[in-house]
């Protein structure tokens, strides 16, 4: 089978794109493709799969799966994506659109022309801080915010914090000590976070600039992910080292991020999106 793709990054957080109003797979071939396309030996090589598709309520769908093949219920990098390819490949009218991912509705602003979007920014919705919501075990109705957590060789506090998919959020004195690539693969599986949780550690500059690094449910460490960026900051904001409204620089690995929480209401992501390389995946399984 040939595949036509396209392959985005959103801050080196990279995806191999499916146009599925182009091109049609069936949906057991979904989470297959993800492992082959994805695999940086044998495939293409990226942090996933993400499949443009046309949707009944919004004016274009997002689906995305991880490099295990599993599917997530949202991607921040991903949806800035999914705009610059709409935009650019005339999919949407406008330069303000709704995007469908299986959380909920998103609308994306694109800035620049049908030629080149180089930024987006993305009403992301509000955060999903019910304990039980996120979901993580113990006492229900509450937030966990600060709260210990013991990571068997380390002593941790975390903040768990939903986008649409679950969050650990953990502040660390210096990032370059991150306990990344230990706690980081033993954390994502915790059986406390009964789907899973993605892993991410953060050291304040200041009040409105911070270090992140994360381990990704589904794809283990990544150069950068929105959705984590958007949770790190609500997290700051809920322990009181930032303040809410403001538009808080979040330099990741594969470069800033810019995230504002404005109380009671969505969380805002601005940020770069690149396309890269294009062509035909030859898939031999899916023959
Ligand atoms: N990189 C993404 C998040 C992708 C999904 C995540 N690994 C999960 O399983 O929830 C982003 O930019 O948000």
């Amino acid at each position: 089978m040939d595949i036509p793709f396209v392959k985005l990054h959103g801050l080196k957080n990279s995806y191999i794109f499916v146009d599925l109003f182009q091109f049609q797979l069936e949906e057991e071939m979904l989470a297959p493709l993800a492992i082959d396309i994805a695999d940086r030996n044998t495939g293409i090589g990226s942090d996933g799969l993400i499949l443009i598709h046309p949707s009944e309520t919004c004016d274009v769908g997002m689906r995305i799966f991880n490099l295990d093949g599993s599917e997530a219920m949202n991607c921040g990098n991903g949806l800035r994506c999914v705009a610059k390819y709409a935009f650019e490949n005339n999919l949407v009218d406008a330069d303000t659109f709704t995007i469908q991912t299986k959380a909920g509705q998103v609308e994306a602003q694109v800035h620049g022309t049908r030629k080149h979007v180089h930024e987006v920014t993305v009403d992301m919705g509000a955060p999903i801080l019910q304990r039980e919501l996120i979901p993580m075990l113990g006492e229900e109705g509450q937030q966990v915010a600060d709260e210990a957590f013991d990571a068997g060789e380390e002593q941790l506090r975390v903040t768990a914090v939903s986008m649409g998919n679950p969050h650990a959020v953990f502040f660390v004195d210096n990032i370059d000590n991150a306990p990344l690539y230990t706690a980081g693969p033993v954390i994502t599986n915790d059986s406390r976070f009964p789907e899973g949780v993605n892993v991410e550690f953060i050291e304040m500059v200041s009040e409105k600039e911070m270090h992140f690094r994360v381990w990704e449910r589904g794809s283990g460490v990544t150069q950068a992910c929105g959705t984590g960026a958007c949770a790190a900051v609500v997290a700051a904001i809920l322990n009181k080292k930032s303040p809410y409204g403001e538009e808080v620089t979040v330099h990741l690995s594969g470069g800033d991020l810019f995230i504002r929480w404005e109380k009671d209401g969505s969380v805002w992501m601005r940020g770069a999106a690149e396309k890269t390389v294009s062509g035909t995946f030859h898939w031999e399984h899916g023959a």
